[in-house]
C-alpha cells in the first residue's frame, strides 16, 4: 500500500530524513541522515525495529545534494520501504509572504519559490533541487512543502518592521524568521508538559549549524533573532550573524568584493570558522586547544546571552528557557555557559542534570525552566503534510 510519508529536511550542513506511516499518530518506520554534508559525511540510519543507529562513514569531500538524496532513497530502497511511500514532505527553509502553511509543490508554487532563492540563497536552490530529485525518484507521489517562515507569519507588526522606507516594506523587505517548523514543534511538546500556557514567556534556542532564538508567549512566536534572511543574528557555524550593515558598504565600496564573494564570506567563510579559522563544528572547536577555537565559542555564547537579554525585553520577562537542535541538546558546556550569561533573568542550571542532558536541567531554585527538548523537524513536516492530505482527501 502506498501511503507512508517520506519527510526531507536539509539543513546547512545536513540532509535528515524519516519514513512515518500515514495513521494519525504517525508511526516512524525509519529515520536517518547524513550529516557535514560538505566535508566528511556521515550515513546515520535508524529503522523502528532495531534500537542503535547504523553510522557509515561516506567518502571524503562534498556530497552534493542531489548524490545524498540518491543515497538516502538507496537506504530506503533497501529496507524494502520504497513502493511504499504515498507522499514527499519536504521542509523550505523560505516561504516568503506567500506561503505560510503546508502546500502542494506544483509547478506554479515552485516557481514562486524559486523567486525566493535570493531571500535563502544557501537552503533554498538545495531544498528545491531535493523536491526536482525526490519527482524522479518517486514520480507518482505527491509532494508537499512546509515552510520555516510560516510560524513566525503571526508575529507582532513591529517585530517584522525595519527602519527603511514604506516602499521597501511593502516589497517585503521584512524579518520572515527561521526554523520555525522546529519552533512549532517544540511549542508542541511545550503544551503536551504544561497545557495551553506552553511554559508562558518562552525562548527557544535552537542551536545547530544554523542557530536562532525564538521569543513565545504560550507557544507563538513574539520575535526572533533571524530576520529577512537566515544570515541575521547569533554568530553560526559558518554565518556572520548580525553585522553592522556600514561593514557591508566598506567591503563593497572600498575592498571592491563582488557580490559573490561577499555573500561567500557571510554564509560560508564566517561565523566559528571565520573566527577559529580551524572549523565551523562545534563539537571541534570544543575540542581544540586553540585560542582562536576558544575566542570563536566565547563570541557564540557572548552573543546568545546578549540577544536572550533582548527577546526576553520583547516578551516581558521569561519563565522557560529552551535548549534545542545539534549544540543545544548534546553541548552541556554550552547550555551551562549560556545560563550563565542568563542569570540575571533568574536562570540557575543543575550541573549534573545538565551533563546528564536531562530534560528539565534547571537548578530547585531557579525562577526559569531550562529545558532541553530534542527538535523533531521530521515529524512536524509529517504532521504537517499528513493534515494537508487528510483535508483534502488525497
Ligand atoms: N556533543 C556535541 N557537542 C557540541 N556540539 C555538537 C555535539 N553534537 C553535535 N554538535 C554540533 O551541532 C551542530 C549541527 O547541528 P544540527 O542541528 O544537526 O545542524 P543542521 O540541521 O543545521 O545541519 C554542529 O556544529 C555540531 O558540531
Ligand atoms: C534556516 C537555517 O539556518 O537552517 P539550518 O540551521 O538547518 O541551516
Ligand atoms: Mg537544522
Amino acid at each position: 500500500m502506498s501511503d507512508a510519508i517520506l519527510v526531507l529536511n536539509a539543513g546547512s550542513s545536513s540532509l535528515k530524513f524519516a519514513v512515518f506511516g500515514s495513521q494519525p499518530d504517525l508511526p516512524l518506520m525509519m529515520k536517518g541522515g547524513i550529516s557535514s554534508l560538505h566535508d566528511a559525511p556521515v550515513l546515520k540510519v535508524k529503522t523502528a525495529d532495531k534500537g542503535e543507529a547504523e553510522e557509515i562513514p561516506l567518502e571524503p569531500g562534498a556530497l552534493g545534494i542531489k548524490a545524498a538524496v540518491e543515497q538516502i532513497v538507496a537506504e530506503i530502497t533497501a529496507h524494502g520501504l520504497h513502493p511504499g511511500i504515498g507522499t514527499v514532505g519536504h521542509r523550505i527553509v523560505h516561504g516568503g509572504r506567500d506561503f505560510t502553511a503546508a502546500t502542494i509543490l506544483d509547478a506554479p508554487v515552485l516557481a514562486a519559490l524559486r523567486n525566493l532563492i535570493p531571500l535563502a540563497s544557501i537552503h533554498q536552490p538545495a531544498n528545491l533541487d531535493i523536491v526536482a530529485a525526490a519527482a524522479k525518484l518517486f514520480p507518482d507521489t505527491l509532494q508537499v512543502g512546509c515552510f520555516d517562515t510560516a510560524f513566525h507569519a503571526g508575529r507582532p507588526q513591529l517585530a517584522k518592521l525595519y527602519g527603511l522606507p514604506r516602499e521597501l516594506t511593502e516589497d517585503c523587505i521584512i524579518s520572515f524568521g527561521f526554523h520555525g517548523i522546529s519552533y512549532g514543534y517544540i511549542a508542541s511538546k511545550l503544551r503536551e508538559r504544561y497545557g495551553p500556557e506552553a511554559g508562558g514567556r518562552v525562548i527557544v534556542a535552537h542551536l545547530g549549524s544554523g542557530a536562532s532564538l525564538c521569543a513565545m508567549d504560550q507557544g507563538r512566536s513574539i520575535a526572533t533573532t533571524m530576520g529577512f534572511s537566515p544570515l541575521d543574528g547569533l554568530v553560526m557555524s559558518t554565518r556572520c550573524g548580525t553585522l553592522d550593515p556600514g561593514a557591508v558598504l566598506y567591503l563593497l565600496q572600498e575592498r571592491k568584493l563582488s557580490v559573490e564573494a561577499l555573500s561567500r564570506l557571510l554564509y560560508q567563510q564566517s561565523g566559528l570558522l571565520g573566527v577559529s579559522g580551524i572549523s565551523g563544528n562545534m563539537r571541534s572547536l570544543l575540542d581544540a586547544d586553540d585560542e582562536h577555537a576558544a575566542q570563536a565559542v566565547d563570541l557564540f555564547v557572548y552573543r546568545a546571552g546578549r540577544e536572550i537579554g533582548s527577546l526576553a525585553a520583547a516578551v516581558g520577562g521569561l519563565d522557560t528557557l529552551v535548549f534545542t537542535a545539534g549544540i543545544g541538546e548534546n553541548s552541556p558546556e554550552i547550555r551551562k555557559r549560556i545560563c550563565q550569561a542568563a542569570g540575571w533573568l533568574g536562570v540557575a542550571i543543575d550541573k549534573e542534570r545538565n551533563r546528564r542532558n536531562e530534560e528539565c536541567v534547571s537548578a530547585s531554585g531557579s525562577s526559569v525552566d531550562v529545558l532541553v527538548i530534542p527538535t523533531d523537524e521530521e515529524r512536524a513536516v509529517a504532521k504537517e503534510t499528513l493534515s494537508l492530505i487528510t483535508a483534502h482527501r488525497l
